[in-house]
């Protein structure tokens, strides 16, 4: 599936347009970090601008070691409209703070919405901030009734995704989720040269925000319908090309 992160209306217009060739479109604000969280009103606003059929997710934050507050924010979303709801444990130093973290969200959000699907996202740069391992976070998800894994990276200064966690890790990543009966979400200034890669090792959600801005610039660029269509484009000549790879060794 392609999740695709507008950070305002007008974006999620454009996305609107290129909806045919996105799964997911996904609310957040850049301006407050990698997995900012915008405003209800905006998310709100931008379920109603996208097609019923296309599920809206909604990130929470970077969020701090605070259950409480981030199983609140995490309601916020839902009622806002989100029925994906993606927490970037960017405060959580251990595995069993980002458990705390994750059952508060998973009881708030399904208490309200038992069909809303709960994302824990870690960070493929977690060295450089000091938040728990990439590879923990299957485990993570797992045992606090979560949906999907996820790594994007926390900064967002031109490295990416492979940087930090090379393909055979996070192959390794997606094996656990699967293992762990878990989607496996991947991100981080992906580009359609990681395609290949991300498809062989079977990752289910690939999120990406600047590969389909204008310049690439995640900031200063805006989404742009054309681009959304050749990075779909590319996503499915891989999974064909993987798919016939297949059958040809069997
Ligand atoms: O959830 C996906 C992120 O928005 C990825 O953004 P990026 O491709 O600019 O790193």
């Amino acid at each position: 599936m392609l999740l695709i992160s507008p950070d305002s209306v007008e974006e999620a217009l454009d996305c609107a347009k290129a909806a045919e060739h996105l799964d997911i479109v996904d609310v957040k604000r850049p301006d407050e970090g990698s997995l900012g969280a915008n405003f209800p009103w905006v998310i709100r606003e931008i379920r109603d601008a996208v097609p019923a059929d296309k599920p809206v997710s909604a990130t929470v934050g970077d969020v701090p070691y605070k259950p409480g507050t981030v199983a609140q924010a995490a309601l916020g979303a839902a009622v806002s409209g989100a029925t994906y709801i993606k927490v970037g444990l960017y405060g959580c130093t251990t595995p069993e703070q980002a458990i705390d973290v994750m059952r508060g969200v998973v009881r708030a959000v399904k208490d309200h919405r038992p069909d809303a699907f709960v994302v824990a996202s870690g960070y493929a740069d977690a060295h450089r901030i000091g938040c728990v391992n990439p590879l923990a976070l299957p485990d993570i998800a797992r045992r606090s009734g979560s949906d999907a894994a996820m790594l994007d990276t926390a900064i967002k200064d031109g490295t990416r995704l492979f940087d930090h966690v090379p393909p055979d890790v996070c192959a390794e990543f997606v094996r656990l989720a699967h293992e762990a009966g878990l989607l496996a979400a991947l991100a981080g200034s992906v580009k359609t040269g990681d395609l290949g890669t991300l498809t062989r090792i079977g990752t289910d959600i690939v999120g990406v925000r600047g590969a389909v801005c204008e310049g690439g610039d995640r900031k200063a660029g805006r989404i742009r319908p054309q681009l959304v269509a050749a990075f779909r484009a590319e996503m499915e000549r891989h999974a064909s090309e993987h798919t016939a790879a297949i059958a040809a060794a069997n």
